[in-house]
């Protein structure tokens, strides 16, 4: 499908975000020519953000790499389409001990990921499955756990659990309602956090939890 000629967006709109090889934008060319091409079909993204998807999606995502510059080795629950989970398999491939984990329940949404890992050449590993499941039993090193647009921050931490008590960051996507999830969450947990604000959504952010210990029922905050 040619550019959408409405708007500038392209791999152009990675530049003030992090420096990107030739390959790495043949890469994500790809990515985004296969979501255009599976989207009517999938649903992938929303459909009004498809005019902007590079600046939407994947310059969106790729604002996690410079935020986690030595992590290599990834896990993104509820990935969806891919964001922003093949984006980081896409920026990663040429970086030794790459691996980008991808946990999605739904199976037709699975057979896009693997795809796309696939036409892209990417380090990834889709798990199909429920997220608390595939996390009961996991036992492979992560640096750094992501999720867009999959829940509210008390569930996000709860589903979370086992890798962050294995000493993981997790970096969740969050938009303007950010501040009321994490008072609502800190009724539960005590969360040692960083507001990294978006460089992509005005009034979002990427919420960086270093730790977060479950409250017992007794020691709520008033
Ligand atoms: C709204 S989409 C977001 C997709 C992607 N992260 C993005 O930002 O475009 C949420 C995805 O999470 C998946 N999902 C929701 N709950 C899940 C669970 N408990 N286990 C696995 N996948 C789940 C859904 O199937 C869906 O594809």
């Amino acid at each position: 499908m040619p550019p959408d000629k409405r708007s500038s967006d392209g791999p152009e709109v990675l530049r003030p975000i992090l420096d990107v090889s030739r390959e790495t934008v043949d890469r994500l060319t790809v990515l985004v020519e296969l979501v255009r091409k599976w989207q009517p079909a999938e649903n992938l993204v929303a459909p009004s953000t498809l005019p902007d998807i590079w600046r939407r999606h994947v310059a969106d995502s790729a604002q996690l790499v410079p935020l986690f510059p030595s992590a290599r080795r990834w896990l993104d629950l509820g990935s969806g389409g891919g964001f922003p989970g093949l984006v980081l398999g896409c920026l990663l491939a040429d970086r030794p001990g790459a691996a980008v984990h991808l946990v999605e329940s739904n199976g037709r949404k699975c057979a896009f990921l693997r795809r796309a890992a696939a036409a892209t050449g990417s380090p990834v590993t889709v798990h199909q499955g429920r997220i608390k499941s595939i996390l009961a039993g996991w036992d492979t090193p992560i640096d750094c756990l992501t999720a867009r647009a999959l829940a509210p921050l008390d569930r996000l931490l709860d589903l979370s659990e086992p890798i962050l008590a294995a000493g993981a960051p997790a970096a969740f996507f969050k938009g303007a309602d950010f501040v009321r999830e994490i008072d609502e969450a800190t009724q539960s947990w005590d969360l040692d956090l960083v507001e990294h604000k978006s460089r992509i959504d005005d009034r979002g952010v990427i919420l960086e939890i270093r730790q977060a210990l479950r409250r017992d029922a007794g020691e709520r905050p008033a």
